[in-house]
C-alpha cells in the first residue's frame, strides 16, 4: 500500500513539472519572437500599470483611513452627514472600527407613483372610491387583500435587482433544495429497509453512511431557511419603516396632521409603526416558506406519487385537498378581522400607558392613580375579552383542523399506498413492478416493503406539506389583518401628504378639509392675514368650528405684536394657522419662507425638551453637526444661556454633553427660558412666543424681551398679561363683542388707547366705591341676622359664623 501511494505521489509531481516546463518554454519562445519595440511598449505598459495601481491603492487606503477617522468622530458625537442628493451617511460602530451606512431618502417621485396604488385602488378590489379610508373594507381573504399586499410588496421589493429580491431568490433556492432532499431521504429510507430485510449488511451500512451525510446537509439547509426567513423579514421591515418615516416626518407636518386633522388611524401611528408593521413583516416572510415551500412540495411529491401509485391515487389526493380546503375555509373564523381589531385594542391599551408615563407628575399631584387604574383596567378588560373570544374560536377550529389533517389524512394515505398491492392495474409504476415481480415471491415482498416505505414517507411529507398549506389559511387570514392595518396607515399618510380630500357625494361640509380655499404665501418679509377665518378644524370629514370670522392685519419687520384676549378665544389658533398646522380655509396668509434662522420661529405654549445632551436642548432643532457647520461654539452657547438667565445650567448639570430626562430635571420657568435661549441661538427674524414667559418672574421677563428686541427679532407674543404691552407696537385683542368673536387691532400708546385706559380706570373707581357700600350693607344684614335666631320668646345663640360680628352677649355683661 505504502509503495503504491509513493508511486502515485511521484507520478503526480512529474505531471506538474512537465506542465510548468511546457508553458515556460512556450512563453520563452514567444518572447524571443517578439520585436524590440513591442517589448519596450509592454515594459512601459507594465511599469505604468504598476505605478497607477500603486497610486490608486494609496488613495484608496487614505480615503479609508479618513473615512474611518471621520466615522469614529461622528460616532462619538452621535451625528450624521447629509449628502447633496438628500441621502444620509451614518457611521455605526462595527467590530473595532466603524461601518459606513448610506440611507437613501425616498424620492418624491416614488411617493407620487405609489399614490395611485394607495389612494385610487382599482374598483374590482372593492376598496371604495379612493377618498374613503381603506379601513372600511373588512380584512379577509379577498381581492382587497391581494391589492393591499401587492401594493406593500412594491415598497418592500422595489426592483428585481434589490437586496430583498436576492434574499427571496436564495430563500426559494434553499426551499427547493429541501424538497429535493426530502425526496432523496424518502428513497433512501426505502432502500435501507429493503437492505435490512434482505440481510445485505454491506449495502445496509453504506445506506446508513449516506443517511448521515445527507442528514448533515439537510440540517444546514434547514438552518439556512430559517436564517434567510429572518433576513427577509428584517429587510422588509427596514424598507417599510424607512418609507413610512419619510412620509410621516417631513416638511408637510404629516406627523401633526395625521392625528389632528385626518384621524384616519385614530390617536397616533405609534402602534402601527412599531407593532403591526413588525407582525406584518414576520408574517409576510413566513408566508413565503409556509405557503411557497408546501406548494413546491405538493407539486413534486404529487408527481412522484403519481408515478409510483398511478392516476387513481393522484385523483384521490387532489379531491382530498379540495375537500379539506373547502371545509376548513368554510369553518374558519374571520381571523383577519379579529387580528385587525386586536391590533387596535392593543394600541389603545398601550397608548393609555404611554400617556400615564408622559403625565406621571401631574397625575401624582392630583393623586389620580385610582382613576388612571380604572381607565387602564377597563381598556385591558376589553382587550382581554376580545382575545378570549379569539382563543375560543381558535380551539374549535384547531380540533377540526387537527383531526382532518393528522388522522383522517394518514388513514387515507394508507389506503392510497395499498393501491399497487391490491389493484396493480391501477397502481402506476408500483403496480407494474408488482405484476413483473409476481414470478419471484421473495423479491416481490422486499420490493413491496421498499416501495411502501418510500411511498409512506412521501405521503407523510405530502400530508405535512398539505397540512402546512391548510394551516396557512389561518396564517393568511391573520396576514390579511396586519396587511389591512399597514395599508391603512400608508394610504392615510399618502392622503395627508397629497392633501387628497375631495368633496363627498353627500355634500361638502363647511370648513371641512375638502373646503380649504385659502392661500399661504411663504417668502414675505412680515406677517399678513387678509380676510382669513380662524377655524378650529374637525377631524375629516367633519367641518371645523369658526373662532374668528375674518382676520386682517399686517406686521412688518421691527413692529412687535401682542395678541391678547380671554382663554380659549383662539390666540394660539392664529399661530397654528401661521405655522401651517391648521389650514387656511379662506383669504391669504403671508409669512417668511423658512422656519428658524432667517425666517420665523415658533415657541409653543407647552415647552418641549428633546432627548439628548444639554447642548441639544439649546440648539434644537439643530443637531451638533449643524451647529458646527454654522460655526458656533460652546462659548457662544454659554453667552446665549447667560442672556436667557440660565448661565448656571452647564455647571449645575455637569457640562454640555450631559444626557438627562430634561423635562423632569428643569423647572417650569427654566423650561420656558430654554425656549428663549433657543430663540437667541437661532436668531430668527420673526418669533411667535405663545405664553413663552408665563412661568418666568416679571423682571426677568422684561429683560428677556429687551434682549430679543436688541437682537433684531420681531416679536409676536401671545399672552393674557397686560404688562407685556410695553414691549410691543401693536395689540390684537380677541374676544371682543357680545359673542366674543370680534377683534380689534390697534397701535399701543395712541391717544385713543390712553382714553380707553382712563375710562377703564374710572370704571374701576366707581366699582370700588360700590364695594364700600356693599360692605356697610353686609354688616347691617349680619347684625339683623344675629337678632333673628329666636325660639319662642327667648333669643338663641347666634350661629358660629356670625360670632365675630355679633355684639357681646348680655349674660356675660351682667356677670
Ligand atoms: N387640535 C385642536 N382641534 C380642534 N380644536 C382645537 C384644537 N386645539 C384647540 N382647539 C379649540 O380651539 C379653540 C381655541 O384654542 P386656543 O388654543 O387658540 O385658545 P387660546 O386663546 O390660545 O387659549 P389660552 O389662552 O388658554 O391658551 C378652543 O376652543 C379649543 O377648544
Amino acid at each position: 500500500m505504502a509503495v503504491q501511494s509513493t508511486l502515485r505521489h511521484s507520478a503526480s509531481e512529474d505531471i506538474l513539472v512537465a506542465f510548468i516546463n511546457k508553458y515556460t518554454k512556450l512563453f520563452r519562445d514567444r518572447l524571443r519572437k517578439t520585436s524590440r519595440r513591442s517589448k519596450l511598449f509592454a515594459a512601459i505598459l507594465l511599469a505604468a500599470s504598476i505605478i497607477l495601481s500603486a497610486e490608486g491603492g494609496r488613495r484608496w487606503w487614505n480615503r479609508r483611513r479618513q473615512e474611518k477617522e471621520q466615522g469614529r468622530k461622528l460616532v462619538r458625537t452621535n451625528s450624521w452627514v447629509f449628502n447633496k442628493d438628500g441621502s444620509r451617511t451614518i457611521y455605526v460602530p462595527y467590530k473595532d472600527g466603524t461601518s459606513k451606512v448610506v440611507i437613501n431618502r425616498t424620492k418624491p417621485l416614488t411617493f407620487e407613483a405609489h399614490r395611485r396604488l394607495f389612494l385610487n385602488p382599482p374598483k374590482v378590489s372593492g376598496l371604495g372610491d379612493g377618498t374613503v379610508p381603506s379601513a372600511q373594507t373588512k380584512p379577509g381573504l379577498n381581492l382587497a387583500f391581494l391589492h393591499q399586499f401587492l401594493s406593500l410588496m412594491s415598497i418592500m421589493i422595489p426592483r428585481w435587482t434589490s437586496k430583498e429580491a436576492g434574499l427571496l431568490i436564495s430563500h426559494g433556492a434553499f426551499l427547493m433544495l429541501r424538497t429535493y432532499l426530502s425526496l432523496v431521504v424518502a428513497r433512501l429510507d426505502g432502500e435501507i429497509v429493503r437492505d435490512l430485510v434482505a440481510g445485505n449488511g454491506r449495502l445496509f451500512l453504506w445506506g446508513i453512511a449516506k443517511w448521515c451525510g445527507l442528514g448533515g446537509f439537510a440540517s444546514y439547509t434547514n438552518s439556512m431557511i430559517k436564517f434567510l426567513e429572518s433576513k427577509v423579514s428584517i429587510a422588509f421591515r427596514t424598507r417599510l419603516t424607512r418609507y413610512i418615516h419619510d412620509l410621516y416626518l417631513n416638511d408637510n407636518l404629516n406627523y401633526y396632521k395625521l392625528s389632528n386633522l385626518d384621524g384616519g388611524v385614530g390617536q397616533g401611528a405609534d402602534q402601527f409603526i412599531t407593532q403591526d408593521l413588525t407582525l406584518f413583516c414576520a408574517s409576510a416572510a413566513n408566508l413565503y416558506s409556509s405557503l411557497g415551500k408546501p406548494f413546491i412540495d405538493l407539486c413534486v411529491f404529487n408527481y412522484q406519487l403519481y408515478r409510483s401509485l398511478g392516476p387513481l391515487a393522484l385523483t384521490g389526493l387532489m379531491s382530498n385537498y379540495f375537500l379539506t380546503a373547502s371545509i376548513l375555509r368554510k369553518m374558519s373564523p374571520p381571523f383577519g378581522k379579529l387580528k385587525a381589531v386586536e391590533g387596535r385594542k392593543e394600541g389603545d391599551f398601550r397608548s393609555l400607558h404611554a400617556r400615564l408615563i408622559a403625565n406621571a407628575e401631574e397625575v401624582a399631584f392630583y393623586g389620580g392613580a385610582e382613576m388612571e387604574k380604572t381607565f387602564l383596567n377597563k381598556e385591558f378588560k376589553s382587550l382581554k375579552s376580545w382575545m378570549e373570544g379569539i382563543y375560543l374560536l381558535k380551539i374549535r377550529y384547531n380540533i377540526l383542523e387537527d383531526f382532518i389533517l393528522k388522522y383522517s389524512w394518514s388513514a387515507y394515505g394508507y389506503l392510497l399506498s395499498s393501491l399497487p398491492v391490491f389493484l396493480p392495474a391501477w397502481g402506476g409504476l408500483g403496480g407494474a413492478m408488482e405484476m413483473a415481480d409476481s414470478a419471484e415471491k421473495g423479491g416481490r415482498e422486499r420490493n413491496r416493503m421498499k416501495d411502501f416505505i418510500t411511498n409512506k414517507r412521501l405521503m407523510l411529507s405530502l400530508a405535512d406539506a398539505g397540512g402546512r398549506m391548510m394551516y396557512s389559511i389561518k396564517d393568511l387570514s391573520e396576514l390579511a389583518g396586519y396587511t389591512s392595518r399597514v395599508y391603512t396607515l400608508i394610504s392615510t399618510l399618502h392622503r395627508v401628504h397629497a392633501n387628497a380630500y375631495f368633496p363627498r357625494p353627500s355634500g361638502n361640509e363647511l370648513y371641512s378639509l375638502s373646503d380649504v380655499q385659502g392661500t399661504i404665501q411663504k417668502g414675505f418679509d412680515g406677517v399678513r392675514f387678509e380676510h382669513v377665518p380662524i377655524v378650529a378644524p374637525g377631524l375629516w370629514p367633519q367641518g371645523g368650528e369658526e373662532l374668528l370670522e375674518s382676520l386682517s392685519m399686517i406686521i412688518r419687520r421691527g413692529e412687535h405684536l401682542l395678541i391678547s384676549g380671554p382663554n380659549g378665544v383662539g390666540k394660539s389658533a392664529i399661530a397654528r394657522v401661521l405655522a401651517g398646522l391648521w389650514p387656511v380655509y379662506r383669504g391669504l396668509v403671508s409669512r417668511p419662507k423658512s422656519i428658524g434662522q432667517d425666517g420665523i420661529m415658533f415657541l409653543p405654549q407647552r415647552p418641549y425638551l428633546s432627548v439628548g445632551t444639554l447642548r441639544d436642548q439649546v440648539i434644537y432643532p439643530d443637531g451638533e453637526l449643524d451647529m458646527r457647520l454654522k460655526r458656533k461654539s460652546e462659548e457662544e452657547l454659554k453667552r446665549v444661556l447667560d442672556a436667557a438667565k440660565l448661565g448656571y445650567l452647564p455647571d449645575r448639570e455637569g457640562g454640555w454633553d450631559t444626557r438627562k430626562e430634561w423635562k423632569d430635571v428643569l423647572s417650569g420657568g427654566e423650561k420656558q427660558r430654554v425656549g428663549i435661549a433657543r430663540l437667541l441661538y437661532h436668531e430668527p427674524q420673526y418669533a411667535v412666543i405663545d405664553e413663552g414667559t408665563s412661568a418666568v418672574s416679571s423682571d426677568v421677563e422684561g429683560l428677556l424681551y429687551e434682549t430679543c428686541k436688541e437682537r433684531g427679532i420681531t416679536l409676536i407674543t401671545i399672552s393674557t398679561r397686560a404688562s407685556l404691552k410695553k414691549y410691543h407696537t401693536f395689540n390684537l385683542i380677541l374676544g371682543m363683542g357680545e359673542n366674543g368673536d370680534e377683534w380689534e387691532f390697534e397701535r399701543i400708546g395712541t391717544e385713543r388707547e390712553k382714553m380707553q385706559v382712563e375710562r377703564e380706570l374710572q370704571e374701576l373707581r366707581e366699582r370700588l366705591s360700590q364695594v364700600e357700600q356693599w360692605k356697610q350693607r353686609r354688616e347691617e344684614i349680619e347684625k339683623e341676622l344675629a337678632q333673628v335666631w329666636v325660639e319662642g320668646d327667648a333669643p338663641l345663640d347666634p350661629p358660629p359664623y356670625v360670632e365675630n360680628t355679633a355684639e357681646p352677649e348680655p349674660e356675660k355683661d351682667e356677670a
